[in-house]
């Protein structure tokens, strides 16, 4: 299997709660970038104390409540599956905290992680404020909900987005890397990809590939999966018949988007939409 591709587990971690991902040190190439996705039962908890990380919480699916130090946000969440495509609730936590989630449904979460730098406010990213964002044009449509964006100062390292790609559309595409701590023309963010296809037996292909092709994965990314970037472009392609969701996660020396496209492929951009 590819060195980049994670597949899911159901691993009980306490009463009512199962990791399915869990990308941390130790189990991964990535430095910046810490990913977990948990399910938790009806009335399940999960608690956890952050050190040197901040982590963005997303209600992915269900409804959960969620204490982070002296703040309590309660009944998050917006939808049943995430194919919904509505924008969902997430809450931002500062390092050097402990947090607690409780299932008010059975609800899956991810578990975004970073290094935290300093101590933040805690703080709900609500699903009201979050503006679907329509990008592309002929077969390299796609839908995107930023979470936390970089153009909100909400926290030291994270950014968070999720994006819906159509039947037989391209999505982070052209090929685009964000690799080189090389300001103001490009940025250096590792990143994960969640994934999850609809219907599930659905896949989606993703190539993850360097200018000097020194890393080239091509993966067949099925339902759940999560695909490690720790450099690279990393296109996605949607097989006609299905609909293709991720949930990114990204970081690296600073919060700032800004992505290279390869120049192989950018002149898709100069064409008229079709
Ligand atoms: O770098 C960001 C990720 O590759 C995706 O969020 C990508 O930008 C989504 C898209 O624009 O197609």
């Amino acid at each position: 299997m590819a060195k980049l591709l994670r597949k899911p587990k159901r691993n009980p971690l306490s009463k009512g709660v199962c990791i399915v991902h869990d990308v941390k040190e130790g189990n991964t190439p990535l430095e910046y970038v810490g990913f977990s996705v948990i399910d938790l039962d009806k009335g399940a908890v999960f608690e956890e104390m952050l050190t040197d990380q901040e982590c963005c919480a997303v209600i992915l699916t269900g409804k959960a409540t969620v204490t982070a130090g002296e703040q309590t946000f309660e009944s998050l969440g917006t939808r049943e599956t995430v194919f919904e495509k509505v924008p969902t609730d997430s809450v931002y936590i500062t390092k050097e905290e402990t947090y607690r989630i409780q299932g008010e449904t059975d609800t899956r979460v991810a578990l975004c992680y970073a290094p935290g730098l300093t101590k933040r406010p805690n703080r709900l990213l609500s699903a009201k404020d979050i503006q679907p964002e329509h990008r592309g044009i002929n077969m390299n449509q796609r839908s995107v909900h930023n979470i936390l964006p970089d153009s909100l100062d909400v926290a030291d390292s994270l950014l968070v987005v999720e994006v819906y790609t159509e039947s037989g559309n391209f999505s982070s595409y052209p090929p685009h890397k964000h690799d080189q701590d090389n300001l103001p023309y490009e940025s250096l963010l590792e990143e994960t990809y969640y994934h999850e296809q609809d219907p599930p037996q659905g896949f989606v292909f993703q190539r993850v590939y360097t200018d000097d092709r020194s890393l080239d994965e091509s993966m067949a990314v099925e339902n759940e999966d999560v695909v490690l970037v720790p450099a690279g472009y990393h296109p996605v392609g949607v097989p006609d018949g299905y609909t293709s969701y991720y949930l990114n996660v990204m970081a690296g020396p600073k919060r700032i988007w800004k992505f290279h496209n390869d120049p192989a492929h950018e002149w898709i951009l100069d064409r008229e939409d079709s």
